[in-house]
């Protein structure tokens, strides 16, 4: 388990560049994390974030870590601490509900990317003063969806939105259409209940069918 973090901050926005999909993971267990990821590899999606809402989510960051060819970060993190204890567990990417300039901050000594969620135009300003141009829209649909980003995509050109929160197999290729979108993240192809019934068949089904989705999102 590597101690300090391995520095290729920009090794998580390749792989969503690509696969345009991000998972999110809720983990009552840590058991089945690597199985977890396994199936979502095998569906053709290589990176996801497990949610720090459990006990479980460090021990199922080592574990989905140790998978090869396998990205995984950590989402829910509101601490500088949190920045820590994740990446000393294998986490190459940081992922938080909402804009905390000390975890931007303690991400970037580590060299580690950060995805800071926002909504308003205020937030993304703010992100912009920390340098960052890839952001997090959450709760996505609750806010306003894809007609929301489309409208913060008139004054902030240069960004690029991670739509989170409501995101459906069903509705991700209209986000997936749009210029201002780079990938959709949330929690359809692994649901908390999918992962602790170990039915990792229907989470590779899911995976394979949200990966070719976005690589044609007609
Ligand atoms: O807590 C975080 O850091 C998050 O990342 C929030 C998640 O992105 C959404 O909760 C996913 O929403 P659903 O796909 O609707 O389940």
């Amino acid at each position: 388990m590597p101690e300090h973090p391995i520095r290729d901050g920009a090794a998580v926005f390749d792989a969503l560049d690509t696969v345009r999909i991000l998972p999110l993971l809720v983990l009552d267990d840590a058991e089945p994390a690597s199985a977890t990821a396994s199936a979502l590899l095998a569906g053709g999606i290589r990176c996801a974030e497990i949610a720090l809402r459990t006990e479980a989510a460090i021990p199922a960051i080592a574990a989905a870590s140790r998978v090869p060819g396998f990205l995984v970060g950590a989402g829910t993190v509101l601490t500088p601490d949190q920045v820590d204890a994740t990446v000393a567990a294998g986490a190459r990417f940081i992922v938080s509900p909402g804009l905390d300039e000390r975890v931007v901050v303690r991400a970037r000594d580590l060299g580690v990317a950060v995805l800071p969620g926002v909504v308003t135009a205020t937030e993304v300003q703010r992100a912009l003063t920390l340098g960052l141009d890839r952001l997090k829209f959450f709760p996505a649909e609750a806010s306003g969806g894809l007609a929301a980003i489309t409208a913060l995509a008139g004054p902030f050109p240069t960004v690029r939105f991670l739509p989170s929160g409501g995101v459906t197999e069903a509705n991700a290729p209209d986000y997936l259409r749009s210029a201002a979108v780079f990938a959709v993240s949330g929690s359809w192809m692994a649901s908390r209940d999918a992962i602790a019934a170990r039915d990792l068949s229907a989470i590779e089904g899911a995976a394979r069918r949200s990966a070719a989705l976005a690589r044609d999102p007609r």
